[in-house]
Order: structure tokens, then C-alpha cells, then sequence
């Protein structure tokens, strides 16, 4: 079998990653006649390019200190240059007929993933406030990589940044096409050949200006995150990097608690989030100092030999991190099953924005893994079987996968579309499969502090009040991954089944 096709999920990313690696070999090593027949010399300089590009971005590239053999699929540089062979030549009429021995054309990447997958790498480049510059010389976040953009790639950015009205990303990519082209660091007549001229670069400056203010004085730019912070006066575009970026506000609104309905509101979770997301702890001193460490063996048997190590991360509400809960070999597992169930999530208006790949497992489709049963023993509510708590969710996130902030409870109304016969949830059980390579934090702008994604520990939280209404204070996001990919399964209980045990406590004192 082989993964649902979709950019930003990581298993299909490897399997691409794996598949090129045949493609190449195969289109290498067997001589033109025998690929393309009497197309060969029609075919030759075509295939070469491939080689080329393949080679220059794959070969030479290596990821500092990098453990994972699969880096292709681990760098949102090199894994997007890969989809874009796919699209461009692997895929293309040229080259088909050689490579569809080895390639069902059902899986292969289409103008979609290619735009997901700039969609990522912007995501990543704006939450973290890189530099154009230096992604282009494949510097992600202070770590060095050898993937480099080629001028055109960074055209291309520009241009998918100006068309989804990412106006500020959009003219950093500009700038750095533009000082590419002067540098003429894309030593290739091939820049010439696709008629990247410096003022076909400029005009598309200005077009982006003015989009920018057009919008900018219909006050769309209120809202919008990728707008400056005034009008664009100057048109001269050696001056535009220096302009500062909308207002941001951090800090003061910290562990304030606001109606949703206020624009404070969604300012402040987005500001806040951003630093989270950067790893800064807003948390005022004397909420720190209520934090604490301790073993808890739960009064029970299961953990007298082997103490739950558990972290205090928010007292009130309470927020814990629980470690070595599962082993590597359970993560593996779950990592396995979900291969060729992961789907990205299904695009409902009123679903929240994110970009994961998601399976879903009953109890009875993973009779050997301990969750709902460990669930309970640390929450004392009723977990096992689907009245008491949803199918355990498997999700995978690559380059740029995100969650954008939420709650994970669904505010009551008369005419609730999420109605549930199970009820609302009632509390979030989230583990983290894997190690991620750079970023992928979960962040909740409100309390000021975001979890580490730790390997085989797990974070818990009440997702509403005893009242029954959302726990507002409880929004939270999961930071886009950076480098390498990103693994976590949730439990989510729900209230039916607890209605009368709710009150057990998280409290390190119980
Ligand atoms: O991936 C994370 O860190 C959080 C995911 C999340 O909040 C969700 O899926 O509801
Ligand atoms: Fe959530």
C-alpha cells in the first residue's frame, strides 16, 4: 500500500522521497535509447536538467548534526524542490513514459501540493520571522542547511505570496529575487531563458504595493497579518525591507481574561502565540513559582514500580505534562498503523485552519496499546469504549504543519451542529510520538506558556468548566514544524459518561 497524497502529511513525503530516489537511479544509469527510444536526442537535454536539479539540490545537501536519514522530507527547502521534480519533470510528458514503470500516476503530486507546500514554507517563514535571505541560503531558524533556492524559486515565492495577498512576505521574496539576479549567483543562461529581467521583478513590486494599500485603506490590514503597519509611501524597493510590520501585542494581555468577542481577543492570542511558537514564556514570575516536578504513583499498583514523572506547567487551570508514560515501541506502532490511513483533515468553514494528516483508532483496532486504560488511571474518569471518549487521533505534521489557535470543547448553543450523544469533551490527553527536529510546539497564548514536544510524554488539560461551558483560557495552537516532522495521538474524553466524576482533581496535592 502506499499514503493518501497530500504535501504537507509525512509519510507521503517519504514515499516520494523514496520513490525519486528509484526514479533518479533508473533515468542515471539506463541510456537514453533504451528510455526514450527514438525521442532520445529530443529527450536528452530535458532529462538532464532533471539530473541536474535533482543532483544539486539533493546530493550536496546535508542537514547539520541531522539523525534522520529521511532529510529530503525533513527540509522545507528540499522537500518542496521535490515536489516540484515531481510535478515538472517526473510527471511531464518527456519523461513519463520511462518513469511510469516505477510510478502509479494516481500518487503523484499535482499543482496542489506544490502550492501547500509554498503555503508551509511561508507559514514557517512568518510565524518565526525569518529572513527571506537566509532561507534562500537555506538557513531555517539558526540552523544551516546546504539547500539552496535558485532565483527563480524565489520569484516563484513572491509571485504565490503576492496572489494569496501575503503582501510583506511577498516583497522580501521580490527583494531577494531581485538581489539574486544582480549578484547573477543562478550562474545558468537558464534565468535569462525564463525572462527574469530586473524590471519585470520591479513592476511586480509595485503591483504588490499597491495591492497592499488598496487594501490598507479598506482597513483589511486591520485584520490581516501580513500587512505593514502604515501605507506604502515609498516605492523604491531597497527601502520596503525596513519598514516595520504590523503592531503586535504581547505580554500585557497575558493571563487577562477576555471576551471572545473582543479584538483584543484574537490579537492577543496570535501575538502571544508567536512568541510561544519562538519559545520565549510569558508567564508572569509569580505564576512561575507555583510550578513544580514530582513522582505520583497514583495509589495503584502500575505505578509503584515505575512513579509517574509529572510536571506542573499551568496551576490554575491546571495544565500537566506526564513523562516516559509510553515507550518507543508503542510510538512506532501507532506510527505504522496509521500509514496509509493518514488523510488531511477535511476542509469545513467552521473547522479551524490546519494542515496535518490525520487516522483515527477505536479501542478494538489497537487492543495492545494501554491508552484509554492509562487515561483513566491518571484522570479517574470513564475512557474506555466509544460512549466514554472519542477514537484515539493519530496526527502527523511535516514541514509547516499547524494547528491554528482553538478550543478543543465546542461552545453550547440551541443549535449546536458538533451535537454529541457522547457529550462535550471533557478533557484533552495529548502524547508526543516522536522528537521534532525544530519547532511544533503547542502553545496557549493566554497562559503564557507552550509544551515541549517530548518524545513519550503526554499533556492533559480540562478542555471546558464544571458549568459545562468552554475553558476560554484553554485555547491553544500547535506551532508550525520547522524542520523534520511531527507526530502526536490525542484521547479526548467526554462528559456523558463523567458527568458525576468530573470533580477528580489534577492537582499535584490529591
Ligand atoms: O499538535 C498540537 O500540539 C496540538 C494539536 C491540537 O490542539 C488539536 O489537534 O486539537
Ligand atoms: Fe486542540
Amino acid at each position: 500500500g502506499h499514503p493518501v497524497p497530500y504535501a504537507l502529511s509525512p509519510v507521503y513525503l517519504q514515499y516520494l522521497e523514496d520513490l525519486e530516489t528509484q526514479v533518479y537511479q533508473l533515468l542515471k544509469n539506463t541510456d537514453s535509447k533504451t528510455l526514450f527510444g527514438k525521442d532520445a536526442e529530443e529527450k536528452q537535454p530535458f532529462l538532464l536538467r532533471y539530473l541536474e536539479d535533482y543532483e544539486s539540490s539533493v546530493n550536496k545537501s546535508s542537514i547539520t548534526n541531522h539523525h534522520e536519514k529521511d532529510f529530503v522530507s525533513s527540509n522545507p527547502i528540499l522537500a518542496l524542490q521535490m515536489i516540484n521534480r515531481f510535478v515538472k519533470y517526473i510527471k511531464s510528458d518527456a519523461l513519463k513514459s520511462a518513469t511510469s514503470v516505477l510510478v502509479g500516476k494516481d500518487i503523484l503530486p499535482t499543482e496542489t501540493e506544490v502550492e501547500d507546500g509554498m503555503e508551509a514554507l511561508l507559514r514557517v517563514q512568518y510565524i518565526y520571522d525569518l529572513d527571506a535571505h537566509q532561507i534562500a541560503n537555506g538557513m531555517l531558524d539558526g540552523t544551516t542547511t546546504s539547500a539552496k533556492l535558485s532565483v527563480r524559486e524565489c520569484f516563484e515565492l513572491g509571485k504565490f505570496a503576492q496572489d494569496s495577498a501575503y503582501f510583506t512576505l511577498a516583497l522580501q521574496w521580490y527583494d531577494v529575487t531581485l538581489q539574486k539576479l544582480k549578484a547573477n549567483d543562478d550562474s545558468s543562461s537558464r534565468t535569462a531563458a525564463l525572462g527574469l529581467k530586473e524590471h519585470f521583478i520591479l513592476n511586480a513590486i509595485r503591483a504588490t504595493i499597491d495591492e497592499h494599500n488598496d487594501d490598507y485603506e479598506e482597513n483589511i490590514a486591520d485584520g490581516d497579518m501580513y500587512s505593514f503597519s502604515t501605507r506604502i509611501y515609498n516605492t523604491n524597493y531597497s527601502d520596503i525591507a525596513h519598514l516595520s510590520l504590523r503592531k503586535r501585542l504581547t505580554k500585557e494581555l497575558t493571563g487577562k481574561f477576555l471576551p471572545d468577542k473582543d479584538p483584543l481577543f484574537y490579537q492577543a492570542v496570535e501575538a502571544n502565540m508567536m512568541a510561544l511558537c519562538h519559545g520565549q514564556n510569558l508567564q508572569p514570575e509569580k505564576e512561575k513559582a507555583k510550578l513544580k516536578c514530582w513522582l505520583d504513583t497514583k495509589r495503584h499498583p502500575y505505578w509503584t514500580i515505575n512513579p509517574l514523572k509529572i510536571e506542573l506547567l499551568h496551576e490554575q487551570p491546571p495544565i500537566t505534562q506526564f513523562y516516559d508514560i509510553f515507550n518507543d515501541q508503542w510510538s512506532a506502532y501507532l506510527q505504522f498503523l496509521s500509514y496509509e490511513d493518514l488523510e488531511r483533515a477535511p476542509d469545513i468553514p467552521e473547522a479551524t485552519p490546519r494542515t496535518a494528516a490525520y487516522a483515527w483508532f477505536e479501542d478494538n483496532d489497537i487492543p495492545y496499546t494501554p491508552i484509554s486504560k492509562m487515561v483513566e488511571f491518571i484522570t479517574g474518569l470513564n475512557v474506555v469504549g466509544s460512549d466514554a471518549s472519542e477514537a484515539l487521533q493519530v496526527a502527523a505534521y511535516a514541514f509547516g504543519g499547524h494547528v491554528e489557535p482553538h478550543f478543543d470543547s465546542v461552545p453550547k448553543g440551541p443549535e449546536d451542529p458538533f451535537e454529541n450523544p457522547r457529550g462535550d469533551r471533557v478533557t484533552t490527553f495529548l502524547v508526543y510520538l516522536n522528537e521534532v527536529e525544530k519547532g511544533g510546539r503547542t502553545a496557549f497564548p493566554l497562559l503564557g506558556f507552550y509544551v515541549k514536544p517530548v518524545k513519550n510524554s503526554a499533556v492533559l488539560w480540562y478542555t471546558n468548566l464544571k458549568n459545562g461551558d468552554v475553558d476560554e483560557r484553554t485555547i491553544h495552537a500547535a506551532c508550525p514544524v520547522i524542520a523534520g516532522q511531527k507526530w502526536i495521538a490525542t484521547k479526548w474524553t467526554h462528559i456523558k459518561e463523567n458527568i458525576l466524576k468530573r470533580p477528580c482533581g489534577l492537582t499535584p496535592d490529591e
